[in-house]
């Protein structure tokens, strides 16, 4: 597990460790420079001529570092100082008056083609509104350089919390971030920006209880570790599944969710569809099948269905009828496993949430963005300028694990730990690829997980199995069930 934070945040916890850990702020800020030095090293660039372009706060201040360590090493290296001197931070001063006693080179104005390296130390977390003016020009002049663009903490332009555009942006090709990733640097358009991230120690602390709230974390492979099978196991240790999906004409999401959720390890599974898919399940004999004829009545085997199951799964594919509402109902009313709710279901929801809320287990709900602005009569607009405040705010009104599904999927349980999922990649914007998440999440949760365990577990593996499946099959060609074979795979190896 990983942590990461808005600008904000960070601000906190750099004056934490300046204020009471007591590590000055220029020890810091020379190790901050030494890690976007030994980045750029490492990433083997040209460094035959460096620009570095410095604002007047501290991540200019980084930048003058950075020029000493480089020119100390040989390189050849010109800093120019976009801030305005009476701006400058007690910090930016010192390490100008340094420099100078270092003898780099200070340069009024440039030519970007006579370099093969230029690094961005403009702005850092401190940026507070739109780039403007003089400043704009020089950072659109920079989408024409050829060579390689380093940007310092985070590309200038890029809001370190939400990853918009502040009037214009650098496009890096590297950015070396300090202590955690920042949230403006992962989601988009922020992670375009960005380039690759590259997180630096820089020996930031602070005591976890002077955290501000919410906490952001994410996964890695190393925490799917926790999805261990016993040994001694038998199928009723991994756990029934009772998954309610597909309708008259739509079988593949059913089978998809039901596929996903064996293929990651669950024990049982029943399907519960219409008579007509019948057929078509020929081909899915692991699955036990609970068919309903148009308009029939089955609250009474539901009912059993609950019984014998440890989690159950409704939504994809199930359509808006009324058949599919009369599901829905019998589900919230006399359900009582762990719940996950996706895909049309969510599309009824909306009269439905004091109903949702007085669920008596967990409730988890996956709706893409498009979903989501339905249900709750948020804009997709809105939700992106603060999706981590918003999912929060309403899985908390709701009572359920929200996850909100989109290139970079934020989950909440209302609680103050937020997850920001990282994985996965646009060749999953295909069909399919939700019903395949539902039936994994709905596995996790069948093998013990609790809901909000399940559901971020289940949203990395998926998007790690996209990444995965994208290497063998490419972006463009792979498929929904490829998503399920290459889940496979990787759980193997972990
Ligand atoms: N001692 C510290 O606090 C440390 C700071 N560090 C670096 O310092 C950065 C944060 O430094 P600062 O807080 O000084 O902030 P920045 O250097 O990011 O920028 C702040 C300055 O830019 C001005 N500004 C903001 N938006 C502007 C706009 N649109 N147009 C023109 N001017 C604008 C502000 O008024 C302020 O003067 C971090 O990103 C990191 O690179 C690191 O060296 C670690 C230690
Ligand atoms: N650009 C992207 N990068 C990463 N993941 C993506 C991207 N686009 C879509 N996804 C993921 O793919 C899945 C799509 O789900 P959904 O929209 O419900 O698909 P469907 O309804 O077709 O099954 C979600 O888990 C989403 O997070
Ligand atoms: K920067």
């Amino acid at each position: 597990m990983e942590r990461i934070v808005t600008g904000d945040q960070m601000q906190l916890l750099d004056k934490y460790t300046i204020e009471e850990m007591g590590v000055p702020s220029l020890v810091l800020m020379e190790r901050a420079g030494l890690s976007v030095f030994e980045a750029i090293k490492k990433e083997g660039f040209s460094l035959n001529k460096i620009l570095i372009l410095c604002g007047s706060g501290n991540n200019g201040a980084d930048g003058v570092v950075l020029a000493r360590l480089l020119h100390l090493a040989g390189y050849c290296t010109d800093v120019c100082i976009l801030g305005k001197p009476e701006k400058f931070t007690k910090e930016m001063q010192k390490q100008i008056d340094i420099g100078k006693n270092y003898g780099i080179s200070f340069v009024k104005s440039f030519h970007i083609s006579e370099y093969t390296v230029i690094v961005d130390a403009v702005f850092g977390v401190g940026l507070s509104r739109e780039i403007t003016g003089n400043l704009k020009e020089i950072i659109l002049e920079l989408h024409k350089f050829q060579g390689k663009i380093v940007a310092v903490d985070i590309p200038s332009g890029i809001c370190s919390r939400t990853g918009k555009i502040l009037g214009c942006a650098v496009k890096a090709d590297l950015t070396v971030t300090f202590a955690y990733g920042k949230t403006g640097l992962f989601l988009y358009p922020g992670a375009e920006y960005a380039g690759k991230v590259v997180i630096a120690d820089i020996g930031i602390y602070a005591k976890p209880e002077i955290l501000p709230k919410p906490e952001i974390f994410t996964y890695t492979k190393g925490d799917l570790k926790e999805i261990r099978r016993k040994r001694d196991g038998n199928k009723g240790s991994f756990g029934k599944i009772l998954l309610i999906a597909g309708s008259k004409d739509i079988f593949g999401a059913a089978y998809l969710s039901g596929m996903a959720a064996m293929k990651t390890g669950a024990g049982m599974l029943k399907i519960c569809t219409h008579k007509e898919n019948k057929v078509l399940f020929s081909c899915f004999p692991e699955a036990m099948l609970l068919c309903y004829e148009d308009d029939e009545n089955i609250t009474k085997e539901l009912s059993e269905g609950f019984q014998w199951a440890d989690v159950i799964g409704i939504g994809p594919g199930i359509g808006l009828g009324k058949q599919a509402e009369s599901l829905l109902d019998t589900v919230l009313s006399q359900g009582t496993k762990p719940l996950v709710i996706d895909a049309d279901a969510i599309g009824m929801l909306k009269g439905r949430t004091e109903q949702l809320k007085n669920y008596p287990n967990e409730v988890i709900l996956t709706p893409h963005l498009g979903e989501f602005s339905r249900l709750t009569d948020i804009s997709i607009k809105k939700w992106k300028e603060n999706p981590i405040k918003i999912t929060q705010e309403i899985a908390k009104t709701l009572s359920v694990v929200l996850v909100c599904k989109d290139a970079r999927t934020v989950i909440s349980n209302g609680d103050k730990n937020i997850y920001l999922n990282l994985s996965g990649n646009d060749g999953m914007a295909s069909a399919g690829s939700g019903d395949v998440l539902t039936g994994m999440i709905l596995s996790l949760l069948a093998q013990g997980k609790d809901g909000l365990k399940a559901a971020c577990l289940g949203v990395y593996l998926h998007g790690a199995a996209g990444d995965l499946a994208a290497k063998r099959k490419g972006r463009a060609a792979m498929l929904a069930g490829d998503l399920i074979d290459a889940a496979g795979q990787i759980l193997d190896e972990v």
